[in-house]
């Protein structure tokens, strides 16, 4: 089944075409991230998915519903759920109480707090102020947040960014498990998380799909590695 689409999704700012008639299609299950070069429009993209940025054009379905009118608030209610490179949390809060705002606003147990932040690894900083986290511990805060939702689809933009490599080796392996609750749109720059992570892979190139598919396919294709392989950290 399709969890998510786009019909010609469009967004120019004062006639920069940041996104161009994108037909993007997440089947649900699946690991896709979302790669391309700098000012590809992945986050211009992202944000119209989850409601933060008005479409200039195009539609977005969840589920089988249109969602492009719908605020950012009611799509998260519907199932989305989403980091941002910003980071969300509240750093006067423990990290637990900081989840523990995810999770009631579903109405959830508190046992759900404690289960994402096992899930993360940030168990044994339940009680520390989530201002006082590292950086790359911040991130994995804001994935314990987006897990505590329960979400049928989390999109994460940028999650290994500050990140340690023991940290990175830990956010795969949890990439890896997730996959089986939940659908996963990945933004995300590094390539090694990208090719062992993502079960499929949209490269976005001056707003436009460039190519889609599995990491083989992608590796291998030449209209990547001139657009993006090239110029990236490859
Ligand atoms: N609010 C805005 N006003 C004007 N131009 C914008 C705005 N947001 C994005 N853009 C432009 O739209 C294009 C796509 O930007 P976007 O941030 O979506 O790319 P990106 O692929 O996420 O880049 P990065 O990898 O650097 O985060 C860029 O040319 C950018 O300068």
């Amino acid at each position: 089944m399709t969890l998510l689409s786009t019909r010609g999704l469009s967004k120019s700012f004062s006639g920069l075409r940041a996104v161009h008639e994108v037909d993007f299609d997440l089947p649900e299950g699946e690991v896709r991230a979302l790669i391309g070069p700098n000012g590809a429009g992945k986050t211009t993209f992202v944000g119209m998915l989850c409601g933060r940025i008005e479409p200039s054009a195009g539609s977005v379905s969840f589920d089988g519903h249109d969602v492009t009118a719908l605020p950012a608030h009611r799509r998260i209610r519907a199932g989305m759920a989403y980091t941002f490179q910003i980071t969300s949390i509240f750093g006067r809060l423990t990290c637990h109480e900081n989840v523990a705002l995810a999770v009631r606003r579903r109405n959830g147990p508190l046992s759900d707090v404690t289960h994402a932040l096992d899930r993360v690894g940030l168990a044994d900083r339940a009680e520390q102020l989530a201002g006082d986290l590292s950086y790359g511990h911040q991130r994995l805060l804001e994935i314990a947040m987006g897990l505590a939702q329960k979400p049928r689809l989390l999109i994460l933009d940028e999650p290994t960014q500050g990140l340690s490599d023991t940290e990175i080796d830990a956010f795969c392996a949890l990439i890896r498990e997730l996959k089986a609750e939940t659908t996963i749109l990945l933004i995300e720059h590094n390539m090694a998380v990208v090719m062992q992570t993502a079960d499929r892979i949209t490269v976005l190139n001056f707003g436009e799909i460039l190519a889609e598919g599995d990491p083989d396919q992608i590796r291998a294709d030449r209209t990547v590695q001139a657009a993006y392989l090239g110029t990236e950290d490859a």
